[in-house]
């Protein structure tokens, strides 16, 4: 789909009428390469020959709004009642970004009062709406040196109506919804059904997911906490396999969609001979199958090291239907449940060695929730914070229906709906895909595996 700029337009509650506490600090900025004055916008593409294609006047040009604070705001601090809630997979930096939201809105807008929503969308349910926590900048004073929420989260529907119910009989005029895309498109539906009931409550999505499978922003956060732990466990097998005779180390990474876990850890490591992401089928057997690669690697040099996206070659699970390993079905979100590739590997990669007289010493490490149960590093504790920032600034200025996010270095709102309306892949014709390869020295593609659906955004 061809974005235009009136796609890019975040929805606004009303005019803003109030003074905004940073009024004063705002008189005298401009924009420059490290600021984005208000009113001001980033443009969606960065390169001369895609603003070519458009041929429009900058003006005209997909971009987003900037975030940031505003002179004037919509809302009364005084009067203002803020809820959260967090959803989905855990993700380092989650009670960074509540903390960060709690204290601007009490410190700076000093807003009436702050409600956590326990337990994901679940809190929100006529059932839970009334068990929430008041969050104070007392209460998350410490809360960003552990991971996980404090709020709790979950996965599984609840009905659009019955949260809006609860914000009204909550009274809650600002919702934040930290969550990734099954939470953004939980967050689309809220605001679609309160903007049906013509209620005058905003509605920001901040983006979190450890797959950084979200558009529309450079790198979710939390993603570069998780890949930095991931990286821990390459160096771990990558050392067990070069002691072992035929070492074969592996490493199955989270990433249900998306291999941006597995490359992004690898080329951190530096020490993986293959990398195996969803975006990119493989064939097992064959002259250029991974098997004989595997073979090829443990007679040159000893060993081999392969890191996994869980999602790869599910194709090859369904083949042959076994279903200890195969996924069934989704869980309570709609996520589809993976197969355990892994353990296919595993038994394929030990037989054919085994066939060849290479019989290995395999070293399988699944980390699996170790990657993303951490707390955040300091590069996601400052992303977290100042997208807390930029939610309170882009709620109480009235926009809603919208996420923040980083795009391009620069904070900006993006409508909610264009957070779901494609997943962020690595892109195997991209540049973070070739420094892979480089790295690695694998081919670009083992065998003669199913065509591969060409990947319309890698943003990475
Ligand atoms: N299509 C959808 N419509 C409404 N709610 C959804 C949808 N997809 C997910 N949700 C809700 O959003 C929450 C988080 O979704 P989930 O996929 O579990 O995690 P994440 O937000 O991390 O992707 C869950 O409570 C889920 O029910
Ligand atoms: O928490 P669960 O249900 O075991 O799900 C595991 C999934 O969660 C993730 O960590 C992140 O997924 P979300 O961003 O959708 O929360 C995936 O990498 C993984 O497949
Ligand atoms: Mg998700």
């Amino acid at each position: 789909m061809t974005l235009h700029l009136d796609n890019l337009r975040v929805r606004r509650l009303g005019e803003c009428r109030y003074d905004s506490p940073f009024s004063e600090m705002l008189s005298t900025k401009q924009t420059s390469p490290h600021y984005v004055a208000e009113g001001d916008r980033v443009l969606l593409e960065d390169t001369v020959s895609m603003l070519a294609e458009h041929s429009l006047p900058s003006g005209e040009a997909p971009s987003f709004e900037a975030a940031g604070p505003r002179r004037k705001i919509y809302f009364d601090p005084a009067q203002v009642t803020a809820g959260i809630v967090t959803c989905g997979g855990l993700c380092p930096g989650l009670n960074n970004v509540i903390r960060g939201l709690v204290k601007e809105l009490s410190v700076h807008y000093k807003v009436k009062r702050v409600l956590g929503f326990r337990n994901g969308l679940q809190g929100l349910t006529a059932e839970h709406r009334h068990d929430t926590i008041e969050l104070t900048p007392e209460r998350v004073r410490d809360i960003h040196s552990a991971g996980g929420t404090i709020l709790g989260s979950s996965r599984g529907g609840q009905d659009a109506d019955e949260m809006v119910d609860s914000l009204v009989l909550r009274g809650v005029d600002v919702m934040f919804v930290i969550g990734g895309d099954g939470g953004m498109r939980a967050a689309t539906l809220l605001s679609e059904a309160i903007r049906a009931r013509g209620l005058d409550i905003a509605v920001i999505g901040v983006p979190k997911t450890i797959d950084n499978d979200l558009p529309f922003t450079d790198q979710s956060f939390g993603f570069q906490s998780a890949f930095a732990r991931a990286t821990d466990f390459i160096s771990a097998v990558s050392v067990e396999a070069a002691a072992s005779p035929n070492g074969v180390g592996i490493v199955k990474l989270m990433g249900r969609h998306s291999g941006f876990i597995a490359s992004y850890a690898t080329l951190a490591a530096n020490s993986a001979d293959i990398v195996l992401i969803p975006e990119i089928p493989f064939a097992l057997g064959g002259a250029d199958g991974l098997l004989a690669h595997v073979e090829q690697h443990v007679r040159a040099k000893g060993f081999v090291v392969i890191v996994l996206a869980e999602g790869a070659g599910q194709d090859l699970l369904d083949e042959r239907g076994l279903p200890q390993q195969n996924g069934r079905g989704t869980d309570a979100s709609g996520n589809i449940k993976l197969g355990n590739i892994g353990e296919l590997l595993k038994e394929r990669i030990t037989a054919h060695l085994t066939a060849v007289g290479l019989a290995p010493t395999m070293r399988y490490i699944d980390p699996s929730y170790a990657v993303r149960s951490i707390a955040a590093n300091a590069y996601d504790s400052v992303y977290c914070l100042r997208l807390a920032h930029a939610a309170v600034h882009a709620a109480m200025a009235g926009r809603t229906e919208a996420a923040v996010a980083r795009w391009r270095r620069r904070f900006v709102h993006v409508p909610l709906p264009l957070m779901t309306s494609r997943r962020n892949q690595v892109d195997p014709d991209g540049d973070l895909w070739m420094s892979v390869l480089e790295t690695t020295c694998q081919p670009a593609e083992f065998g003669s595996a199913p065509a591969r659906e060409r990947v319309r955004t890698g943003f990475c």
